[in-house]
């Protein structure tokens, strides 16, 4: 976006193989090639006998300590042994539902995650005994990482591969497309900018004070390795956090009438001590804001799309138990949830997806710098470790039959 511009009009691009224009409104409701939505979450435990078997699937080939998994497993259990994940995404799959039909649109949703029941291979089973042909895939990450983008392509691709439905050369019995990296729609950004709107409005109702207040922005921490490869898809995780944020730092400052000053920081960070993830991590942070003698602050966990664990543990019980001990007053601003502008930005994500698939001229909706990311992932995009091809094989990409 150019300086000097209106920080939250859509942009649309102009850029790539011919000219995109904008599709006429008639054609908007059309989703054509596709059977069906598939609603493709992380999954988390529904009961404490769920726990440890969940962190074995999460955490399998990846030499993570039992240490860090009893640590983790202590979270849920502090929650019931149960994750607030399931029924966030039950409720995003009736919102979708609702706007989809809203809109007339005739689209089955069906849900399936990679970690938990219904795994990614119940939903492919449901998929195909509906007789679905080609399905459009809607990943709960707004982001692409390994953790985001690859890990479900990869997934997605192991799945089909155990049903016997992965030629050599990439073709599946079903195909599946993805919708892409969602970080800079400006659904997700508008939803953003009204949750932490509220959470000016819930500071202020505390006693805080709002033109004093720093906007935090917190996401997820990668290793240092997985954020070098991330940059394959466009720009790095980091580089797409900041370019979200600036635009509703932008925003939140003009609907306040004040300059917000504002930071990016990291949550939830694992591995060995010895290796190098993003910092700062928001409790460190907030302890050098106290130190700068900040004593208001709004959190805002634009990584997640919903109030799952790491939100739950890491930003309201640790990050808010960091604040109070150092006396800064904080508001934790809402994720985007079922949020109206989201969830129809997710609509408009997959009827775009739609046009694509059937070459059609599209207009990509897109706020900030980067310009909208690929929906046909290129080959190494989103590797684990930069530079070393997984050799696991992974839809959605020109690279599948590797
Ligand atoms: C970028 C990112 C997102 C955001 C994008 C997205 O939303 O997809 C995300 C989401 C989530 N992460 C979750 C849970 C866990 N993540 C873990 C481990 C890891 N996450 C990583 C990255 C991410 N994770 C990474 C680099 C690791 C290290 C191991 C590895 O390289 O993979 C572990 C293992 C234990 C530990 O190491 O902490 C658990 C239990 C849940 C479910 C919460 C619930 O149950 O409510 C959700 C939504
Ligand atoms: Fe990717």
């Amino acid at each position: 976006m150019m300086a000097g511009m209106p920080s939250f009009s859509p942009q649309t691009t102009a850029a790539g193989p011919g000219a995109r224009t904008s599709t006429a409104p008639a054609a908007a409701a059309e989703v054509r090639p596709y059977d069906a939505l598939l609603l493709y979450s992380f999954g988390g435990p529904n009961k404490p006998e769920d726990v440890v078997p969940f962190l074995r699937n999460v955490t399998v080939g990846k030499g993570i300590p039992d240490s860090r998994l009893e640590e983790v497993g202590e979270h849920y259990y502090g929650f019931g042994g149960k994750s607030p994940i399931n029924e966030q995404n039950l409720a995003l799959k009736a919102a979708l539902e609702e706007e989809l039909a809203s809109r007339g649109i005739d689209l089955p949703v069906v849900w399936g995650n990679r970690n938990w029941e219904p795994y990614t291979r119940d939903a492919v089973e449901q998929l195909a005994g509906a007789g679905a042909q080609r399905v459009v895939a809607l990943v709960t990450s707004a982001f692409s990482s390994y953790s985001g983008c690859r890990q479900y392509r990869e997934d997605l691709a192991l799945t089909l591969d155990a049903r016997g439905e992965l030629g050599p050369d990439g073709s599946t019995g079903i195909q599946f497309d993805k919708v892409r990296s969602y970080f800079n729609h400006p659904g997700f950004a508008q939803a953003n900018v009204d949750a932490v709107l509220e959470a000016y409005e819930a500071l202020a109702a505390k006693g805080g004070d709002v033109t004093e207040a720093r906007l935090v922005f917190v996401t997820h921490s990668i290793p240092l390795t997985m954020e070098a490869a991330s940059r394959i898809s466009h720009a790095t995780y980091s580089r797409q956090h900041l370019d979200l944020a600036r635009v509703v730092a932008e925003e939140v400052s003009a609907r306040l009438g004040h300059e917000v000053e504002w930071n990016l920081t990291f949550c939830s960070r694992s591995g060995p001590p010895a290796q190098p993830w993003l910092e700062p991590d928001v409790n460190d942070h907030l302890e050098s804001l106290a130190a700068d003698d900040v004593t208001n602050v709004v959190l805002s966990p634009i990584g997640f799309v919903s109030d799952h664990m790491e939100v739950a543990y890491d930003l309201d019980t640790e990050a808010m138990e960091t604040a109070s001990r150092l006396g800064i007053t904080a508001v934790r601003a809402g994720t985007v949830g079922t949020r109206a502008p989201f969830v129809a930005g997710l609509v408009d994500l997959v009827l775009e997806r739609a046009a694509i698939a059937r070459d059609e001229k599209f207009a990509e909706a897109v706020v900030g710098e980067l310009g909208p990311f690929r929906s046909v992932c290129a080959p190494d995009c989103c590797l684990r470790r930069d530079g070393e091809p997984s050799g696991i094989p992974a839809l959605c990409s020109t690279d599948v039959h590797r």
